[in-house]
């Protein structure tokens, strides 16, 4: 493809990407991955070329642009070799018009900006929730080969302080490796598994992952609990848990059981758990803000309203997991959002609500208190952001 035709190709894209931001789509690596799979005539170095265009483009702007073409003009704005590829040839962009609209650059819509602030993430915090983001895996203890791979894995690289962690070259590709068909590692950032430790699993005990999605973290806990004990895996979302059982099966965890839960009625499915769980761990949905470095554009689908129903969800998800802890038991609270209103007010409004409770601030040899939490960030830590509050019947 000719300069002007990839560029052109960015404008398609990115005009998708708006439209499912503003309209609640896939995700843009998704409608990607979509678009090429209908382009073969697109080779890899086209692929890689567009892929970095309309990433660029997105981490430009702050705002969801009006259009693909306004995003990209923006970017050609500060880049002349990309300007002068909007030359009005076949399959390549219309030239540019001094009059035509031009997307705004920033970090953050204008309306988050404040609650950033008042969460104290500074400018630096920010821009760094734009970066790249690395790529990390955890060692899946529950098979002895995993040790080889250290050595195994070019330019693998040890994490301080995450003792499964290794952090590889962002362009390493994992899934096809036998290794991973065999279950010797799991693609999952260090702050992932940092969080995921600070509940203390240990073997032997109940836990309940209540958010459990595909069970990034069910398979964390079984690690951590060397495959004894149980697990109860949880998530209203049918197709996200179906994918459960073959992670499972493929890490060799054979301890962690699924239970589709409807809406609304959480609690009444768990009624058999309630008062007996060891640990509950609540990695709640949330607006995802500390993993925008892996979907920038997610910046453009967060509104205020949505942001609303997320805190009420979230209120409504500890105090279901609250029922299920035995005495003497824990919860903890994860979301991968920097913002208090997910966080540390969360834990403040349920330790308000529950006077039985205390928070023990987890033991984390990385992030910074917040509230009665600990709070990870990608320029802190070099790892996605997150809080996490241990909770504790008084
Ligand atoms: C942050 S994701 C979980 C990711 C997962 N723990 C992992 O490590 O891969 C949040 C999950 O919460 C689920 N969820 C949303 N509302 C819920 C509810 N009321 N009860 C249980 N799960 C819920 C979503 O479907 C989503 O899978």
């Amino acid at each position: 493809m000719t300069p002007a035709a990839r560029s052109q190709a960015a404008v398609d894209l990115l005009d998708r990407i708006i439209t499912a931001a503003r309209e609640g789509g896939a995700a843009a690596d998704t409608l990607i991955a979509r678009w090429f799979a209908e382009r073969r005539y697109a080779g890899s170095k086209d692929r890689r070329a567009i892929r970095e265009l309309v990433y660029d483009a997105i981490r430009l702007c702050g705002e969801r642009p009006e259009s693909g073409r306004a995003a990209m003009v923006a970017l050609a704005r500060t880049r002349p070799e990309l300007g002068a590829t909007f030359d009005g040839s076949s399959y390549g962009p219309a030239a540019l018009e001094d009059a035509e609209p031009v997307a705004a650059a920033g970090v953050l819509p204008a309306w988050l900006r404040k609650r950033f602030a008042q969460s104290g993430l500074g400018d630096a915090e920010q821009v760094a929730l734009l970066e790249r983001a690395p790529l990390d895996i955890r060692l899946n203890r529950l098979k002895p080969d995993s040790d080889s791979l250290a050595g195994a894995l070019a330019g693998a690289v040890p994490i301080a302080h995450v003792p499964d962690a290794l952090r590889l070259p962002g362009d390493t590709s994992l899934e096809r490796l036998p290794a991973y068909a065999e279950g010797l590692f799991e693609i999952q950032d260090a702050g992932s598994q940092m969080v995921t430790a600070a509940g203390g699993a240990r073997p032997g005990m109940k836990v309940v992952d209540l958010c459990a999605g595909g069970g990034g973290k069910t398979l964390t806990l079984a690690a951590a609990m060397a495959n004894q004990g149980s697990i109860l895996a949880t998530d209203i979302d049918r197709a996200r848990l179906s994918r459960l059982a073959p992670r499972a099966e493929r890490a060799g965890v054979t301890i962690a059981e699924t239970r589709l839960l409807d809406p609304g009625c959480e609690g009444k499915r768990l009624s058999d758990w309630h008062g007996a769980a060891d640990l509950v761990l609540i990695d709640a949905p949330c607006s995802g803000t500390g993993t925008w470095r892996r979907n920038p554009e997610a910046r453009w689908r967060l509104t205020d309203a949505r942001l609303k129903r997320l805190t009420q969800t979230q209120a409504a998800l500890i105090d279901i997991g609250a029922a299920l802890v035995a005495s003497g038991g824990t919860l903890v609270y994860i979301v991968c959002s920097l913002l208090d209103a997910e966080g540390a007010d969360q834990v403040a409004g349920f330790l308000e609500r529950h006077r039985d409770w205390q928070a023990v601030r987890p033991a984390l040899d990385a992030g910074r208190p917040r509230g009665e939490g600990v709070r990870l960030t990608p320029l802190h830590d070099d790892t996605d952001g997150f809080f996490v509050a241990k909770l504790v019947r008084a």
